[in-house]
Order: structure tokens, then C-alpha cells, then sequence
């Protein structure tokens, strides 16, 4: 059988942050392979490097020391144009704070990500209809964010990062500000992408989300100190695999 090729590999990643008085070692050498199919979500207590680890394979930050591919493409340490370029073609990002301009509607919204992407000069009407649709927000296309409840701005916000149909998809605390319905949503939006062959990465404090989760990684303290496959869906030989140093 021919072997399973991961969408992220993160390898042996640290992050340091400097200030005159301190330095945080955010993350200390972590390492974590997600592939094709598989929802991953990352928990451990505040302060303990998720949203670094998720803003790093995401190509919005880059490591200190490490290396991060993102379907084959080398995602960091690479020029700030080249990652850019690489983040808008292969990663969906939905933020805590949220992906959405107040002055654009939500399809305004989910055409200007598309548009970005490099793809479609004024964005794919069809595309765009149906990524509003599969969110459920059909009736709500010519809303404002400002004019959406919780739910649906988390819904919007899906919606943006989905429309370029990304292989990674990256959400850091989606269901933070939800009811259990809105929790119960979005949890199935990520699973969906994620059972359509994406492989896609949640930060979270919540059980439900480590629930539904294909696999589950606690960071502690900057470093990954457990992971366990929790449908038993796939059968990953190493649930968190460490790589050698020689390798990078
Ligand atoms: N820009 C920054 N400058 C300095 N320190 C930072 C910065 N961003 C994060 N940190 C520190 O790095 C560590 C990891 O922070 P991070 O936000 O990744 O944790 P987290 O697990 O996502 O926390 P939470 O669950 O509260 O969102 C913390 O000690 C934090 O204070």
C-alpha cells in the first residue's frame, strides 16, 4: 500500500520571544505530522503555545528553529513574499478574532479571500455561492459581519477560509464564544473539509472539539507532552511522531 503522504509536517520547532526583561520559549521542539483526512486538535492550558504552534504552521509566523511543510512546500524560513503566496494557495486560516472586514458583506467577504488567492480576477460566482451555502448562510450572503450572531460570524469566517478549497485548514479556538448548537456546527464544518481529504488542525479548550477529533495533542509548556487517536478512525503507526535532529 502505498504510504500515506502528510498535508503538514512540522518538524522540531521552537519559537522564542524577547523582551528586555525575559525570553518565552513559546514552543520547544515540536514535532507533529497531520495527514490528509484527519482533524487534529490541539489543547492544553493557557499560555502553553497552541495559538504559536497554529501560527506558525499556518505561515503567519515563522519558527525560530525547525522546519514546516505544507503539502510538499516548504513553509518556513522562506522569503515573506513566498510565504504569503504559499499560506493563500494551501492554508485556510480561521482566526479567534475573526477573518472578516465589517465594510464587506459575507459574500464580500469570501469573494475578496478568493480574489487574493490569485485565482479568479473578480473571484468564482458559482464557488462562492456554494462555500456560502455549505456554512448555511445563504440567507444571511448580503449581511454584514456586524449584523451576524456569534455563530454565524464563526460560520462567515469558515466560509472565507474554506473558498480556495485549502489542503490545510487552521482554526485557533473556533467555537471559543459559541452555544453548544453553534459549537456543534462548526465542529461538523471542520469535519467535513477534514473527511473531504483536508487535513485540518483546531486549537482548543473545549471537550466537545477533543471529542470529535481524529487525534488529540496536548502542548504543555511549549512542548507536546501527549497525543492520543480518539475515533480509532485511522490507525497512525506513531501518534506523535519525534524526528530526529539530523533530519533538518
Ligand atoms: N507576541 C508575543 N510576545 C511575547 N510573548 C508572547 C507573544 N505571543 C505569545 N507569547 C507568549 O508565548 C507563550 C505561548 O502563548 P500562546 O498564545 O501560544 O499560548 P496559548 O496556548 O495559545 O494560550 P491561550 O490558550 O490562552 O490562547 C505564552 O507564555 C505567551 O505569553
Amino acid at each position: 500500500m502505498a504510504e500515506m503522504v502528510p498535508i503538514l509536517t512540522a518538524q522540531g520547532l521552537y519559537r522564542f520571544y524577547r523582551s528586555a526583561e525575559e525570553e518565552v520559549v513559546a514552543l520547544r521542539d515540536v514535532s507533529l505530522q497531520v495527514e490528509a483526512g484527519e482533524l487534529v486538535a490541539v489543547t492544553g492550558p493557557s499560555g502553553s503555545g497552541k495559538s504559536t504552534l497554529l501560527s506558525c504552521v499556518a505561515g503567519l509566523d515563522d519558527p525560530d528553529g525547525g522546519r514546516i511543510l505544507v503539502a510538499g512546500q516548504q513553509m518556513s524560513h522562506v522569503p515573506e513574499r513566498v510565504r504569503s503566496r504559499l499560506r493563500a494557495r494551501l492554508v485556510g486560516v480561521m482566526g479567534q478574532n475573526g477573518n472578516l472586514l465589517d465594510h464587506l458583506t459575507v459574500t464580500g467577504n469570501v469573494r475578496l479571500a478568493h480574489r487574493l488567492a490569485g485565482r479568479h480576477r473578480h473571484g468564482e460566482p458559482a464557488r462562492i455561492r456554494e462555500v456560502v451555502d455549505s456554512v448555511g448562510l445563504d440567507v444571511r450572503a448580503d449581511a454584514s459581519p456586524s449584523q451576524l450572531s456569534g455563530g454565524e460570524a464563526a460560520r462567515a469566517s469558515l466560509a472565507v477560509a474554506l473558498v480556495n478549497r485549502p489542503p490545510l485548514l487552521v482554526a485557533d479556538e473556533p467555537t471559543s464564544e459559541l452555544d453548544e448548537e453553534g459549537e456543534r456546527r462548526i465542529v461538523r464544518l471542520l469535519l467535513d473539509h477534514a473527511h473531504g481529504g483536508a487535513a485540518v488542525v483546531v486549537a482548543s479548550h473545549s471537550p466537545a472539539v477533543a471529542d470529535s477529533a481524529d487525534r488529540v495533542v496536548v502542548i504543555t509548556d511549549g512542548s507536546i507532552t501527549w497525543g492520543q487517536l480518539v475515533t480509532g478512525r485511522r490507525q497512525p503507526p506513531c501518534l506523535v511522531k519525534p524526528v530526529s535532529r539530523s533530519r533538518w
